[in-house]
């Protein structure tokens, strides 16, 4: 049996009432486990057809899935390769209700460890412009991490308070997430240590906190943009009272009437304090009514209106024709088609680290970025090894020389766990010549190798190897 706080049993008893006890036994219910296709890697199709688990469809979002609590889709090589993300089923509502379309330019400002991140990216299907923060320094690393895995191109991601982040994006997005800093009040049936921390004081906090970064999120909306605030917790001081609070003092918000949506039950003003009646166009989703875990959303738009439009500042891009001549060649010498990576000219060097770079970012001197786009590679001595970012966002027809491996076989552990491996009986395999190989399991790309006298080396990185 779940221990709960007291105070928290008492105030959800006074505010749920007659609903309070179907609340309380759904504590005691087994947790529903969720993961989300991979739209950059993967069609719905090919998942199903490919997926291993038990999956039956998430009604309230696109590409999700119920797994399973027996399984186990984080230790499968088809993780690895990003062909999904392992999300909990409610928290998948809140890019749902965003809707970012290919070629807008988004923000997800509390990011880590990268769920609704990926979502998006997974939504602007390569085109378009995603900057994912994170305050954490570690928790900002995980984040690139994920964004690295499932194939990202076109994302950004930084480590800066909100406060500064606005600093260089004054309204600059067309849509913003602010995945709140919570008490994680939904989150208590998996999170032992937010039980523990919980109390009325931590509540009040998170509220302020949120509240501010509420403040910063606006400043960086374009006029007629759309921002979506959630939190994963039941306290309407967090919830109803927070959106309360910012539009008394941005009357150029609006909350965004989305219509009735399946899973997600109506906000309630009357835990706000001064009773709006618009809150109830907020949304809820509650454990004991939908299988997931708890949230709390709400959709705000931003007036239209002529902005004053700062103009866009370029990024000191990489002027060095040697390094520029060496990426080209690297990739005329290993795709089928160099020109999708030929075409952009707009290379960015952060030490000996290449990167390419979206049109749309901006000049970020002095701002803390682990990612400012796809990272291509290391620059040694003017010859290029490529990143295993690269290799994630490469598909295996655009690739001269592959191997490809089948989930179920042993030799796809081998290469995870960092092994060498043999040329001679790989069953999948277009090899031509020495040089680099892209490694694919069941045609979805997985990491580098690099042949030389019929062995493949392994270029899986240290930190991910399979123990
Ligand atoms: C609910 S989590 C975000 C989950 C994430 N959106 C996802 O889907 O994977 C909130 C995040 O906000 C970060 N955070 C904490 N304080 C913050 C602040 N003052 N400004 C911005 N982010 C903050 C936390 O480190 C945490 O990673």
């Amino acid at each position: 049996m779940i221990q709960l706080p007291e105070a928290f049993r008492e105030k959800m008893k006074r505010l749920l009432k007659e609903e309070y006890d179907s609340f309380i036994d759904s504590y005691e219910m087994e947790r529903v486990q969720g993961l989300r296709r991979n739209p950059i890697k993967i069609t719905q199709e090919e998942f199903e057809r490919l997926s291993p688990f038990h999956l039956k469809k998430i009604p309230w979002v696109k590409e999700g899935y119920y797994y399973s609590g027996q399984e186990r889709p984080g230790k499968h090589p088809y993780h690895e390769a990003g062909l999904y993300y392992i999300q909990e089923p409610s928290a998948m509502a809140v890019v749902e209700l965003l809707d970012p379309r290919p070629g807008e330019t988004i923000l997800d400002l509390c990011a880590a460890p990268g769920g609704k991140t990926t979502h998006i990216a997974g939504r602007l299907k390569g085109e378009g412009f995603l900057v994912s923060n994170e305050i954490h320094p570690a928790r900002a690393k995980i984040l690139s991490q994920n964004v690295e895995r499932l194939g990202v191109k076109n994302g950004v991601v930084t480590n800066e308070d909100s406060h500064s982040l606005s600093q260089y994006f004054p309204e600059f997005f067309d849509r913003i997430v602010v995945d709140a800093p919570c008490s994680g009040e939904g989150m208590f049936r998996k999170d032992e240590a937010a039980r523990l921390q919980w109390s009325p004081d931590h509540v009040n906090l998170c509220a302020k906190r949120q509240g501010e970064i509420l403040l910063n999120a606006a400043a960086m909306l374009k006029p007629g943009g759309v921002l979506v605030y959630s939190t994963c917790t039941f306290s309407p001081e967090e919830n109803e009272q927070v959106i309360e609070e910012f539009l008394l003092s941005n009357d150029d918000f609006s909350i965004e009437d989305m219509g009735e949506r399946q899973g997600l039950s109506e906000g309630r003003p009357e835990w706000s304090k001064t009773g709006r009646k618009d809150l109830k166009k907020t949304f809820r989703i509650w454990p004991h009514k939908t299988e997931g875990e708890g949230h709390y959303l709400a959709v705000l738009k931003k007036a239209d209106r002529d902005s004053g439009k700062i103009k866009r500042t370029e990024p000191e891009y990489c002027k060095d024709a040697l390094i520029i001549k060496e990426a080209e060649k690297f990739f005329q010498d290993i795709l089928v088609d160099p020109a999708s990576y030929l075409i952009r000219k707009e290379y960015i060097l952060f030490g000996d680290q290449l990167y390419l770079i979206s049109p749309e970012m901006i000049q970020f001197k002095g701002m803390k970025v682990l990612r400012p786009g796809l990272h291509i590679g290391t620059i040694k001595k003017n010859r290029l090894e490529p990143s295993h970012a690269l290799a994630l966002a490469l598909k295996k027809e655009e690739i001269r020389q592959w191997v490809d491996l089948p989930a179920a076989g042993g030799e796809i552990i081998r290469y995870l766990k960092g092994e060498t491996l043999s040329e001679d009986g790989l069953s999948g395999a277009q090899l031509e010549k020495k040089g680099w190989v892209l490694m694919n399991v069941d045609g979805y790309s997985i990491g580098f190798a690099k042949l030389a006298g019929g062995i493949l080396k392994n270029h899986y990185p240290k930190g991910l190897r399979w123990m």
